[in-house]
């Protein structure tokens, strides 16, 4: 009998999620029925999304939402073979067994110079993410400039790279100066640091005085408010995250955005990237063929041992991640 260790919400996060709000358990796992199959973590994502999401769909006692790759350790089902692995949204859990239902396989082919936690960064949710975010909804043209923030995390350090693909000018902001550095080495034309700058009004004129086309938002509350004042006639920004929000316990308050969405036009769409999931095999496939090429690099913020998921999820939420954060078991 295999035993799995489990991450609960032991206490509904109040405001910034703290490691006494989690609890480890351990759970005997049945024997596997016809059908069934045992899969053992091997990689799990932190995202930002569990902040909103555990208040919305979790209550307390429950094991933490959440993606792996994982790897089949006993089949009873011949759809998957022992050895494979897959994307499995299985929670924070060691192992656990699956009826064979949704879960995405990795490809045999899967190139071995790529690491398999790609899967939940790059080349998964996260760069889909960026992807269609970047040319459906914001519709991005060769020549026009891009903003982005949370620019060197998962999904803008993909932004930024696919509007340099796409021949676009792009600008990012993050917060510490070796992610700045980072930024630039990846080919981002400005980049500044949000934390230090004297005016964030001051520092967008500043990285594109002509304006912006395309807004990139992955933080929400007072930055967009700025940003938006910057954005060029018809600009279009894609609402793709609120992390400046996500802990709060009071909402933020205005400024609000209408005159200047009125007087430039602008088009303002929120976005769940699991809409293209039609969409998500051409994803894949363009985005590993430039990272392939060496178009479209990535970093990942690895950290060891399943005992520091917490740690791993709040680290990231402060902003210590470079790329994707993910906890390897
Ligand atoms: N709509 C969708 O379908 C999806 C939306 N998202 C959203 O995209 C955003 C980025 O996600 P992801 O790339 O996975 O995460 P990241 O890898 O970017 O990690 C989160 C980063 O957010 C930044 N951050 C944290 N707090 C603040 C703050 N108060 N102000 C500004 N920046 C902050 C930190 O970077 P720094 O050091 O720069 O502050 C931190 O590293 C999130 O808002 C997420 O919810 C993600 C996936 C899908
Ligand atoms: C105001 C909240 C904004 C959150 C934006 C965000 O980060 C969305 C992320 C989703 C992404 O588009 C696709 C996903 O997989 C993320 C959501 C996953 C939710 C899983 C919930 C599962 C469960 O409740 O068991």
């Amino acid at each position: 009998m295999v035993t799995a260790k489990v991450w609960v919400l032991k206490k509904h996060f109040e405001g910034f999620p703290k490691t006494s709000d989690f609890e480890m358990k351990q759970v005997a796992l049945a024997n596997l029925k016809d059908g069934e199959l045992l899969l053992e973590s091997v990689f799990l994502s932190v995202d930002p999304y569990m902040r909103p999401y555990s208040k919305r769909d979790m209550k307390e006692g429950d094991v933490m939402i959440g993606t792996q790759v994982a790897r089949v350790v006993e089949s009873k089902n011949p759809a998957f073979a022992v050895g494979a692995f897959v994307v499995a949204d299985g929670g924070w859990r060691t192992h656990f067994i699956s009826d064979g239902k949704d879960l995405n396989p990795l490809p045999p082919s899967w190139p071995e110079s790529l690491p398999r936690s790609l899967a939940l960064g790059t080349l998964g949710m996260p760069g889909l993410t960026a992807y269609f975010g970047l040319f459906d909804v914001c519709k991005m043209k060769p020549g026009e400039t891009v903003l982005v923030n949370a620019a060197a995390g998962a999904v803008g350090s993909v932004v930024g790279q696919l509007a340099k693909i796409g021949g676009c000018k792009v600008v990012g902001c993050a917060g510490s100066d070796s992610k700045v550095a980072y930024l630039k080495k990846i080919g981002f034309d400005e980049a500044f640091n949000y934390r230090t700058v004297t005016s964030l009004d001051e520092a967008l004129r500043k990285a594109s005085p002509h304006g912006y086309d395309c807004f990139f938002d992955n933080v929400g509350g007072e930055f967009a408010s700025i940003a938006i004042n910057h954005m060029k006639k018809y600009g279009r920004i894609a609402v793709c995250g609120a992390i400046s929000q996500y802990n709060d316990t009071v909402p933020q308050k205005g400024p609000y955005i209408q005159i200047p969405m009125i007087f430039k036009e602008l088009s303002m769409k929120g976005f769940i990237v699991t809409s293209w999931n039609n969409g998500r095999e051409e994803g894949v496939k363009a985005l590993l063929k430039w990272v392939l090429e060496g178009k479209l690099k990535y970093h990942e913020q690895v950290t060891e041992g399943f005992e520091n998921m917490p740690a791993a999820f709040i680290g990231m939420l402060k902003g210590e991640n470079l790329g994707k954060a993910i906890v390897k078991v």
